[in-house]
């Protein structure tokens, strides 16, 4: 594994600076814990980056696509030709994280970290690792060196970004299948059973979600991943998508820069991360809660409240995207507003 990885350590949060913003939050012109949970954030934020007056603008949002061999069971309500069509139609800006994006103003990247096609485009950032996993109902999804190519690529690109002026990290991903790959990644290490977590996905009706079900189950039954070892559980039944996020995330933490963190995949690559290393989701907000049921268990694994509940249940960034002015708006609270003292306003 590549030195970063190996040797990471993730800094600790700066309790100080937080107590030092909570007191300056105190000090402005609102009624005092009016300002609720943007309160909380800022004050998150202020540990995080040990800022007084903490940034999080430019974003940078990068989405990593890949294809899962999982998807010959018949595991999705599309084909995964729309993988690359949807990497195709990202370079177009035509997604709806395209849209969100922009709208935040982010930095762009567009991974292919294992989509199952040869793709001729300059805009896109090629790191395929291999043409999608290995259908894991029939045998590791991945080999150990894959998986540490895979948490390589995204931690390059993450820092890649970072050094761009990023300050804050946004991921997203694009590859059919790959709420199979997190339901079992989340079933296995939760211990919670595949029936509570499984969901439609892409849109699967109850039969579908049936079949998807049992597949689930007998993989795990067949792979059987340790619980507690993040890389085990990579090459058995994981995707390059989600290694990727996970090491971007790594990268991020390290760099003592936010995480976005959106819906049920990309909440799976930071339970990862967070399991690789422990202080990893210090650094992490949840933008949103997706409607796929498995979404809740994995957020609670990270022990966080998430920002939003839009009902929203597309992937690619796209709640996180939408949650981004939330966080921005907390940082121009302190960074904007009058205190009792400058404003003249009589205190209680
Ligand atoms: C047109 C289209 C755009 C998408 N954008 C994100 N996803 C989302 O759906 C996929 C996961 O669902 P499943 O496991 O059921 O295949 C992922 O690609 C995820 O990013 C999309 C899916 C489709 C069809
Ligand atoms: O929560 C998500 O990110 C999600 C849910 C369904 C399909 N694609 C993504």
């Amino acid at each position: 594994m590549k030195n970063e990885l190996a040797t990471l350590s993730i800094p600790m949060l700066d309790e100080e600076m937080g107590q030092q913003v909570k007191r300056y939050v105190d000090s402005l012109t609102v009624p005092q814990g009016s300002l609720g949970r943007l309160e909380e954030l800022i004050i998150e934020l202020a540990k995080m980056t040990g800022e007084a007056f903490p940034e999080v603008s430019r974003p940078g949002v990068i989405v990593f696509a890949a294809d899962h061999g999982i998807t010959d069971e018949g595991v999705s309500a599309y084909p995964k030709e729309v993988t690359e069509q949807m990497a195709l139609n990202f370079l177009n800006n035509g997604a709806a994280i395209n849209v969100f994006s922009r709208a935040i103003h982010a930095f762009f990247d567009i991974v292919d970290i294992g989509i199952d096609a040869d793709i001729e485009a300059p805009e896109l950032t090629s790191r395929k690792v291999r043409r999608g996993t290995r259908n894991f109902y029939k045998e590791d999804a991945m080999t150990r060196e894959e998986v540490n190519q895979a948490l390589e690529i995204g931690y390059e690109r993450a820092q890649k970004m970072i050094e761009q002026g990023a300050k804050c990290l946004i991921l997203g991903e694009m590859g059919i299948g790959n709420t199979t790959a997190s339901s079992a990644i989340i079933s296995v290490i939760s211990g919670k059973s595949v029936e509570s977590l499984v969901g439609q996905g892409t849109g699967l009706k109850s039969e579908g979600i049936l079949h998807k079900q049992r597949i689930i189950e007998e993989a795990i039954l067949l792979r059987k991943p340790i619980p507690d070892d993040p890389i085990d559980i990579l090459m058995k039944i994981g995707g390059f998508e989600i290694a990727g996020m996970a090491g971007a995330m790594l990268a991020a933490a390290n760099n003592r820069i936010p995480i976005l963190v959106d819906g049920f995949i990309t909440t799976t690559a930071a339970v990862i991360a967070n399991l690789i290393s422990g202080r990893a989701s210090d650094y992490m907000f949840v933008g949103h809660q997706s409607a796929e049921p498995g979404h809740k268990t994995a957020i609670e694994l990270l022990g966080k409240e998430p920002i939003l509940q839009l009902g929203m249940r597309i992937g690619e960034g796209t709640g996180a995207a939408v949650a981004f002015p939330i966080l921005k708006s907390a940082t121009l609270v302190i960074k904007e507003m009058a205190t009792f003292e400058s404003a003249g306003v009589s205190n209680k």
